[in-house]
């Protein structure tokens, strides 16, 4: 492929990804895998360059654009040979017209840019969650140690900021190497870990995993707990849910799967009443610390949204409270950095029930953040995270 198709390769995904965006539908990761695999004759080199092209061009529109070209001719605005590109040639793009508007630029839309700015992020800590993520393990340490599967990796790897995290460069194909199918490692973002490793799981107790999803956190409940005690991985969505015990058995976890009817949650976890030593709650929520990922999910929200996740997290946490025993304790979690999926969610949660407190988070990385802890990419280098420790007083 020439450049200038691949450009026009990139705007044609676009296309795709801005509609979706619109109807809420697949996500840029599915769409683009989906336009590549009924195109194998794209090599892998140009489907690399086809990609990076079109997420710079996600990254780099912060509010919706009109179309991919519009994507791309943002892009384009200051950059001489990526303007050059639109030639006219046969599968290039044709010629930039002078009347021709790139889309806006910006972080994300101006009221959610407004709210991130009352969250407490600056400028610079905004720009910096469309950075491009690193590619974090976590060493399953069920099966092995972080110097033993150091030296096993066929590629260089930095010990991560977390105990049990390695860090590889971006896009570093992990999930292809035998160590993965042998459960050695799996791919878990350094934030994500450090947020599990809040809940103190401990091997012998009763754990759930309320807001379990495809268990990418059971599994560290499960090595913190060494596959002793009990571990309840619990979610409303049968298809992550069902992922969950191919994924234990890869990593040699021990975890019970318990599918909840989305309003009548209490009925599958009646049983558990008051039992749980500890309940992670990992919420449902915008996923603004997760733009690295996904940065298209910016065009996605509305505050309308905002407020339905924050009613969301306010029903889980009300579940888990049922379930602790008395001196139990619930971590509670979002990938968001809006202040009101995270301080005011806990501060609403702590007015709701005067019998509980939060504890301090002792953390190498993050700050404290009102009555939680905080990460962001621009500070810690990780995913955004918010969590919180809730015991009842
Ligand atoms: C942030 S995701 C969880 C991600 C998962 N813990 C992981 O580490 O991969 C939030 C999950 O909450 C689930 N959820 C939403 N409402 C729920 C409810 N009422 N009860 C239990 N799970 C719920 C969603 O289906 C979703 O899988």
């Amino acid at each position: 492929m020439n450049p200038a198709a691949r450009v026009q390769a990139a705007i044609d995904i676009l296309d795709e990804v801005i509609a979706a965006a619109r109807r809420q539908g697949a996500s840029a990761d599915r769409i683009a895998a989906e336009w590549f695999r009924q195109r194998r004759f794209v090599g892998s080199k140009d489907r690399r360059a086809i990609r990076d092209l079109a997420w710079d061009a996600i990254r780099a529109c912060g509010d919706i654009p009109a179309d991919g070209r519009a994507a791309i001719l943002r892009l384009a605005s200051g950059n001489a040979d990526l303007s050059a590109l639109f030639d006219g040639s046969r599968y290039g793009p044709a010629p930039i017209d002078p009347s021709e508007r790139p889309a806006s630029g910006g972080v994300a839309p101006g009221w959610l840019v407004r709210r991130l700015t009352q969250s407490g992020l600056d400028e610079r800590e905004q720009a910096a969650l469309l950075d491009r993520a690193p590619l974090d393990l976590r060493v399953n340490r069920l099966k092995v140690t972080r110097d033993a599967l150091l030296a096993r990796l066929p590629v260089a790897a930095e010990p991560g900021p977390v105990p049990d995290s390695l860090r590889l460069a971006s896009g570093t194909p992990a999930e292809s190497w035998p160590e993965f199918a042998e459960g050695l490692f799996e791919v878990q973002d350094a934030g994500s870990q450090l947020a599990c490793t809040a809940l103190h799981a401990q091997p012998g107790e009763t754990v759930i995993d309320l807001c379990a999803g495809a268990g990418g956190k059971t599994l560290a409940l499960a090595a913190a707990m060494e596959n002793r005690g009990r571990l309840v991985a619990c979610d409303i969505d049968r298809a992550r849910l069902s992922r969950l015990p191919e994924r234990a058995a890869r990593a040699g976890a021990t975890v019970e799967t318990c599918l909840l009817d989305a309003g009548r949650e209490r009925e599958a976890l009646r049983g558990f009443a008051g039992k749980a030593d500890a309940v992670l709650v990992d919420a449902p929520c915008s996923g603004t610390g997760t733009w690295r990922r996904n940065p298209e999910a910016r065009w996605r929200l509305t505050p309308e949204t905002i407020v339905r996740y924050a009613r969301a997290q306010a029903h889980v946490l009300d579940l888990a409270v049922e379930l602790v025993r008395p001196g139990g304790r619930i971590t509670f979690i979002t990938c968001s950095l809006l202040d009101e999926e995270g301080a005011d969610a806990v501060g609403a949660f702590l007015a709701r029930y005067p019998g509980w407190r939060t504890v301090p988070v002792d953390a190498p990385i993050g700050r404290g953040h009102g009555p939680g802890w905080r990460l962001t990419p621009g500070h810690d280098g990780t995913d955004g995270f918010y969590f919180a420790n809730l015991v009842a007083a």
